[in-house]
């Protein structure tokens, strides 16, 4: 019997290298936006208090937005509005949730409809997954994957829709997915639910299109985050060898798409897939638990 290959994190190691932009980045880093794009909108962005989703709230406050955040750890959620706070004097709204609680989904779009009068976008960001071949996964670890990112997503967009529709209010739904284009080895529990909200968008594009709401799917390739952690070192290492362009993006890539899905700009795009992964779609995939020696022959990305 083959034992299976696990790599679990500590997500605290501190001989581990800090991934990710700083708050002062976030802060700081130039905008490609007028300061008053997103004026007067609230903007709903799970798993604000980290990575893509931390740079969009950041982003999203700079251009004018209320935005409201939501995850599974207070202190990460309160270090967020407390830097935003700091940062641009502006006052975010946070509420611990975990999105696979349809309960939990259902307080959370209540709290921020009655803080700011209403949600103009809801950002679906929050997720993850655990690399690990597909072959070991336990039965735990994969409803696991499947509940946050599939499930979780679904609660995030039936509860907000049903708002919209009470209210008779126009709706935005931006949904950070994966790229899923060539399957995503080690990764495939992420990849099928992934896969599920890109589907169930371009239904729903259509099915809810009488309702005004809109929506549209983002696919990061290899964005640096402090979600790196969950990875190890020499995968990490050959992260960049799954794009043509041989780099990683940074979180500041997919804030400036969600601004732009969030924006009048795109008031006429639903259904829509955009892929921000450097060409990774046409080039490679990446491997995160580790190439097997089957494919390394030859040095393939
Ligand atoms: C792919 C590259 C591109 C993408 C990059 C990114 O996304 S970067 C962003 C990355 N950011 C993130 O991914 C952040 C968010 N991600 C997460 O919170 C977790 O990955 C989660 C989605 C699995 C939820 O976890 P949770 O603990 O709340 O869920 P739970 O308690 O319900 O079930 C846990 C069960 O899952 C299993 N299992 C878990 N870990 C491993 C492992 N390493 N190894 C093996 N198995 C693992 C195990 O069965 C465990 O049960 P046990 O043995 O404990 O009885
Ligand atoms: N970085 C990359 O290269 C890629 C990332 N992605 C996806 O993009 C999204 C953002 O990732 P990234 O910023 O890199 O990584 P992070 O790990 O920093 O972000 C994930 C966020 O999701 C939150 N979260 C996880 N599970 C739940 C839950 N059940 N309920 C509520 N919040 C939850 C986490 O907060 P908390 O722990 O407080 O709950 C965390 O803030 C994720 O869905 C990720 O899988 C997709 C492709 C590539």
């Amino acid at each position: 019997m083959t034992a299976p290959k696990i790599f679990r994190p500590d997500l605290n190691d501190p001989t581990r290298p800090k991934r990710g932009l700083t708050e002062q980045d976030l802060a700081e880093k130039a905008t490609v936006y007028r300061p008053d794009l997103l004026d007067g909108q609230t903007l709903l962005i799970t798993g604000g208090g980290s990575g893509m989703g931390k740079a969009a709230a950041f982003l999203a406050v700079r251009l004018g937005a209320n935005v409201a955040i939501c995850g599974r750890d207070v202190e990460k959620l309160e270090r967020t509005r407390d830097v935003i706070a700091k940062e641009t004097g502006k006052e975010i709204f946070i509420q611990t949730t975990t999105i696979r609680d349809p309960e939990a989904v259902e307080e959370l779009i209540g709290s921020v409809h009655d803080k700011f009068g209403g949600i103009n976008t809801v950002v679906n960001n929050a997720g993850g997954q655990f690399p690990q071949d597909a072959i070991d996964f336990t039965r735990k670890g994969w409803l696991a994957v499947i509940d946050t990112n599939l499930n979780g997503t679904w609660w995030m967009m039936q509860e907000a829709a049903k708002r919209w529709r009470t209210d008779g209010k126009p709706g935005n739904i931006i949904n950070i997915v994966a790229n899923v284009e060539r399957g995503m080895p080690q990764a495939a529990h992420t990849c099928a639910a992934r896969a599920g909200v890109i589907y169930l968008s371009k239904t729903l594009a259509t099915e809810w299109a009488p309702f005004n709401i809109r929506i549209n799917c983002i696919g990061p390739g290899v964005i640096e985050t402090e979600g790196f952690a969950m990875y190890p070192e020499e995968a990490l290492a050959r992260f960049h060898q799954a794009n043509p362009m041989k780099m990683r993006g940074d979180a500041w890539d997919v804030a400036e798409a969600i601004a732009y899905f969030a924006s009048p700009a795109a008031r006429f795009i639903n259904g829509d897939l955009m892929i921000l992964d450097g060409g990774q779609a046409q080039w490679g995939v990446i491997w995160p638990g580790g190439m097997p020696d089957y494919f390394n022959e030859g040095g393939a990305a």
